[in-house]
This record gives C-alpha cells, sequence and structure tokens, in this order.
C-alpha cells in the first residue's frame, strides 16, 4: 500500500507561502517602479536598472530573481534582465496594475496583522480595529486612511473597478432578474428607486433607460456623486439624479418604491449593517422594498471546493480589511430582523450564471404592530 510521508502534507501550505513571497517581490516592484525602468524592447543589467532606480543592486537583483522564477521578467543572460509578457503586463496595463498594487500594498500587510487584531480587539465590528489598522499604523477606517492621498485612492478605486470587471459580477443578471419597473399590475405609475451608494449610477442609468416610468435618485460620498451628471445620457437627465448622502445618517429620499443597495453591505460588520437599515426606516413607506444585490455564500459543502475556497478567502480578506464579512441567506435574514421587526424578509434569489445574489425584503409599516415592551 502507497502510503503518503507526512512531509508530503507540506505541499498545499508552501504554494501558500510562495504566493505571499512572489507577493512580497511584486510590492518592491511596484514601490521602486521598477517594470517602467525596463526598456520594453531591450535589455538592462541588474547594476544599471540599480543605479536608475537608486536602489541597492544586491537587494533589486533578488527580490527580481524571485518575480524571475514565476516568468515575471526573464534573465536572458547572467545578471541581465529584460521583459516578458506577464512583466510587459504591469506597465501597459494600468487597471492590473492598480489591482495588484492595492493586493501588495493595502490588503497583504493587512493580512499579516489580522490574527493580532482578533487579540487586541476580541469580537470586534469596527473598522477601524483590524489587521489593516495594525499593518498601517492607523486609527482611521481603511477607506478614510486611503482618501487621504489623491494618488492612492485613485489606485484603490481603479482596482475596485478591475476586480468588479470580472463577467460573473456584470449588472446584467440584476437587471434581467429583478423587475424594476414592475409594480405586479398593469399600473404604469411613475416609481422611484433610491440606489444607495450608487457610485458612477451605472445600475441607475440602465434601470432608467429600461423603464420609462422609473426614476433613479444616486446616493453617494459628495466627492463620487459629484461626477454623476456627466455620466447620465441627456435623454434620462431627468429621471437619473444625484444626490450626496451618506447612508450612515438618516434617508432623506421618502417614500421611494425601491432601496437599492448594490455592494454595499458587504463592506460593512453586522452592527453597521443594521445601523444602515435602520437608517432607512423614517423615510420608507408600506410596501417599500429593499432590494440587497450581494454574496450570498451557499451552505458548507454546497459549491466545489475551489468555489467554497474564493467565497472563503474573500470573506476572511474583508476581515482583515475593516472587520465586514460575507454572509449567508441566515446572516442575511437576521440583518433585517435585527434592524426591525417590521422589515419582512422575503428570501433570497440566485440569477442564473451570476455570483451576486438578489436580497429582498419589504417594509410592512405601521399595519404590523411594534412589539410590547
Ligand atoms: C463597492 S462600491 C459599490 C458601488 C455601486 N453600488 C456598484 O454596485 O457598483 C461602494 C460605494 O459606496 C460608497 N460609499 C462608501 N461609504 C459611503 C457612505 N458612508 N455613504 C454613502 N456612500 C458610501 C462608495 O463611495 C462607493 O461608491
Amino acid at each position: 500500500m502507497f502510503v503518503l510521508s507526512p512531509l508530503m502534507y507540506r505541499r498545499p501550505f508552501l504554494t501558500l507561502m510562495e504566493q505571499q513571497l512572489l507577493l512580497l517581490s511584486l510590492q518592491y516592484i511596484y514601490r521602486h517602479q521598477i517594470a517602467e525602468n525596463v526598456p520594453l524592447e531591450d535589455t538592462i543589467t541588474f547594476d544599471e536598472l540599480a543605479q536608475v532606480t537608486k536602489l541597492n543592486s544586491k537587494d533589486l537583483t533578488r527580490f527580481l530573481r524571485v518575480a524571475i522564477s514565476r516568468h515575471v521578467f526573464q534573465e536572458p543572460k547572467k545578471g541581465v534582465i529584460g521583459h516578458t509578457a506577464a512583466s510587459k503586463l504591469l506597465c501597459k496595463n494600468p487597471m492590473l496594475k492598480a489591482w495588484l498594487l492595492n493586493i501588495a500594498e493595502e490588503f497583504w500587510p493587512a493580512f499579516t496583522r489580522t490574527v493580532d487584531a482578533t487579540e487586541k480587539w476580541p469580537g470586534s465590528e469596527e473598522p477601524n480595529e483590524t489587521g489593516y489598522s495594525l499593518a498601517h499604523g492607523t486609527r482611521d477606517n481603511p477607506f478614510n486612511e486611503i482618501r487621504k492621498d489623491h494618488h492612492r485612492h485613485q489606485q484603490f478605486i481603479t482596482a475596485m473597478r478591475f476586480s468588479h470587471l470580472h463577467p460573473d459580477y456584470n449588472i446584467s443578471y440584476l437587471l434581467n432578474h429583478y423587475k424594476f419597473g414592475d409594480t405586479g399590475s398593469d399600473d404604469k405609475s411613475t416609481r422611484t428607486v433610491v440606489d444607495i451608494g450608487g457610485s458612477n449610477g451605472e445600475v441607475a442609468i440602465e434601470i432608467a433607460s429600461r423603464y420609462s416610468h422609473v426614476s433613479c435618485i444616486v446616493q453617494d460620498l459628495p466627492d463620487t456623486i459629484a461626477g454623476l451628471q456627466s455620466q447620465v445620457p441627456l435623454a434620462l437627465k431627468g429621471r437619473v439624479t444625484g444626490m450626496a448622502h451618506d447612508f450612515l445618517t438618516p434617508q432623506p429620499v421618502h417614500g421611494a418604491d425601491i432601496y437599492l443597495l448594490r455592494w454595499i453591505l458587504h463592506d460593512w460588520s453586522d452592527a453597521y449593517c443594521v445601523k444602515i437599515l435602520q437608517n432607512l426606516i423614517p423615510a420608507l413607506k408600506q410596501g417599500a422594498r429593499i432590494v440587497v444585490n450581494d454574496i450570498s455564500i451557499p451552505e458548507p459543502g454546497q459549491l466545489g471546493i475551489k468555489a467554497e475556497r474564493d467565497l472563503r478567502y474573500m470573506d476572511i480578506s474583508m476581515k482583515a480589511f475593516n472587520n465586514a464579512r460575507e454572509r449567508d441567506v441566515e446572516a442575511w435574514e437576521s440583518l433585517f430582523t435585527e434592524a426591525d421587526s417590521r422589515f419582512r424578509f422575503l428570501g433570497v434569489s440566485m440569477p442564473p450564471g451570476a455570483r451576486m445574489s438578489i436580497i429582498e425584503a419589504e417594509w410592512m409599516g405601521d399595519k404590523t404592530p411594534l412589539p410590547t415592551c
């Protein structure tokens, strides 16, 4: 019988460590703009490159040889470095660059301090008591920390846009599956959708162009919403409007039919999500729908191991970054229950092929008597 040597069990763990060491090398490459200083169609010696970048030649050589062992750059002759297709991408694709930079400089250091953070702040739901806080030496939450530097903020936005480019995240899954303009009858009177944290209005613009009787109000932080009007096609200008609003404060648009939260709640811990939902309450009319478009993790073991792993990695990354999380059906339902018993949880549906689910609740209003204490 073939018996696995205990040493064989090291393999999966070593693979993880190898990936981390490649990140270390990429962090060095990005921080010192190495890719841009290697000629695209020629070679350069390590020493020459060290001179141009004002780096220590021995360090530079060691960091680069780690990357070279993964085909990022090549060493065609000892001491001489040239590009590969992979390393050229680092110069030529600004979105990929921003994404890798974000992992290497923002997330990866946070991962290394996350266990420390759970010891320092056990069970914390605060976005500034995390591995990120320890690694970056800040008491601001990561979004505010990153916003302090314009270039860093732009890189972060580009990185997020890059990760959302995956076809499984396309907004058409939400729009084809959820009928924003459907009142359930022939009634085609005007409907209002508020897209909370709606960014550049991509979803709102698509809703308004599909349903001529729907008006959309896109809410986001002031610097984000400032750019909205330039995105809205002329024909939709009257029906897609922007409004600066912080969703951690009470909702100012009263009586809308649908309040949409797409890719918002997974950025926040349960305690904050409950506050975000409670902030809607004063504005809600009876029957208003809360539509959340976010990941809903299936029960353990329902997915293939790779798909399950991806979701678990995302969940723990959110923990490391700002004590946020990915949720399963039970966790989604309990957010609404905790926020207010007058939310009726309608369930979770997953458009075929999509990665993000549609989670829906209805505001029952005062029809349902408040529980008496
Ligand atoms: C991950 S993006 C999602 C954007 C958009 N809903 C989508 O589906 O692409 C999160 C958005 O929330 C916004 N945001 C973050 N904190 C906010 C706050 N306190 N109030 C309002 N918007 C906020 C960000 O500016 C960003 O546009």
